[in-house]
């Protein structure tokens, strides 16, 4: 079948609308028509050249929301009308990843997710004879997609698919990493680097989690006003700090923070959000994706003295089983999802959304078909 995508041809350009021929689904994998997609700042990444995942000619897009179309042979969980999102951390529940139940990373299928092919090894895009490759397992930016069963989270079906497509990726990726990943407790102190679309979701999650102080660093001053709506208690505009960021943290939250969190991709701030984590116990939490090449450092010391690095990817949310119970809190009014989407857009505009982030100005922009 014809679909409409933007397709990402090559790294540093912009998104192309085509039309892609999309073939239907094989074994174990489902069509999906897209309804929604946000557009989240590892999209931007990747199409930036820096992602040393990343391959072209692609179309690009994991935080989607649609509704079944066709199923292939052997899909026995969903069946078309379904309402769906589509997961870039599937969980087929059977790999050892799953069955340990020490983390939400299955592995099922990451190997040929992260080579832009299907389980099988090949792609179902193609454009002019050509392939065309998956992306992290999702590829929403098109308006039908082939994904695999595993990776699909079953959705209520009064859910706004321009709403809960967030859900997809930024939403459960910040409030998942202070619930699943560092278990904040009521009382603590919190400082999160970098209020956009990711570190808006870690506040909420804190407050949600009866945080104390909740302490947001950003360049960006347009931010605190939105910030302190989602529970933020302090901003701090590091550009204005005169002196050491670290030691003015510290000395805001006198002697530390009990959790920090970076949400930018930035290894010195990395470096600075481990830093300023109480001695003794404070838990740095990394979100941020940072490019080919770049690495963290910290003095040792630093963790001798009781401090622990840790990373987040999906919030350590297992897909099938937890996208259904945050959907549930949006649709109960326990979470908020509305006052974060800034911008929605025709798909042929997505290159607005794109420059958007880049100026600071959305905090998600969500593309329709
Ligand atoms: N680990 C995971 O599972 C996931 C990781 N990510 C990553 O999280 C990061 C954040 O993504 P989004 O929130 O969508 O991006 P965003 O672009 O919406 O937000 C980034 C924020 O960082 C701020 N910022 C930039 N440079 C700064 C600096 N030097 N000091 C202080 N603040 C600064 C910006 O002003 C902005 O408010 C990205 O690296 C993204 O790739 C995103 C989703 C999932
Ligand atoms: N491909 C990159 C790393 C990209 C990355 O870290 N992705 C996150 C999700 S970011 C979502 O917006 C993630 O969950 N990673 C886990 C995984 O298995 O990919 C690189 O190679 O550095
Ligand atoms: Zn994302
Ligand atoms: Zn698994």
């Amino acid at each position: 079948m014809d679909v409409r995508a933007a397709v990402a041809t090559k790294a540093g350009a912009p998104l192309t609308i085509e039309t892609v021929q999309l073939e239907g689904p094989r074994a174990g994998e489902v069509l999906v028509e897209i309804k929604a997609s946000g557009v989240c700042h590892t999209d931007l990444f990747t199409l930036s050249g820096d992602d040393p995942e990343g391959l072209f000619p692609a179309i690009l897009g994991h935080e989607g929301a649609g509704v079944v179309v066709e199923v292939g042979a052997g899909v026995t969980t969903l069946k078309p009308g379904d309402h769906v999102i589509p997961l870039y951390t599937p969980e087929c529940r059977t790999c050892s990843y799953c069955l340990s139940r020490k983390t939400n990373l299955c592995q099922a299928i990451r190997e040929t997710q992260g080579r832009g092919v299907m389980p099988d090894g090949t792609s179902r895009f193609k454009m002019g004879g050509k392939e065309v490759l998956h992306y992290m397992g999702t590829s929403t930016f098109a308006n039908y997609t082939v994904v695999p069963e595993i990776a699909l989270a079953k959705i209520r079906e009064d859910a706004p698919f321009e709403k809960v497509c967030y859900i997809g990726c930024g939403v459960t990726t910040g409030i998942g990493a202070v619930i699943n990943t560092a278990k904040v407790e009521p009382g603590d102190n919190v400082i999160v680097f970098g209020l956009g679309g990711i570190g808006l979701n870690v506040i909420q999650g804190a407050r949600m989690a009866g945080a104390d102080m909740i302490v947001g660093v950003d360049i960006n001053p347009a931010r605190e006003a939105l910030a302190r709506k989602f529970g933020l208690t302090h901003f701090v505009n590091s550009n204005e700090v005169e002196g050491d960021l670290v030691q003015y943290l510290v000395g805001l939250t006198k002697g530390g923070a009990d959790h920090t969190f970076e949400c930018i991709g930035n290894v010195k701030l990395m470096r600075q959000a481990l830093e300023c984590a109480h001695k003794g116990w404070g838990k740095s939490t990394i979100i941020g994706v940072a490019g080919a090449g770049q690495e963290i450092a910290t003095r040792p010391f630093q963790l001798v003295t009781g401090r622990v690095w840790q990373g987040s990817a999906f919030g350590g949310a297992r897909g099938r089983t937890d996208v259904p119970k945050i959907v549930d809190w949006y649709m109960d009014g326990k979470i908020n999802i509305d006052d974060l989407i800034t911008h929605v857009m025709p798909i042929d505009k997505i290159n607005d959304a794109f420059q958007l982030m880049k100026d600071g100005t959305s905090i998600r922009s969500v593309v329709t078909f």
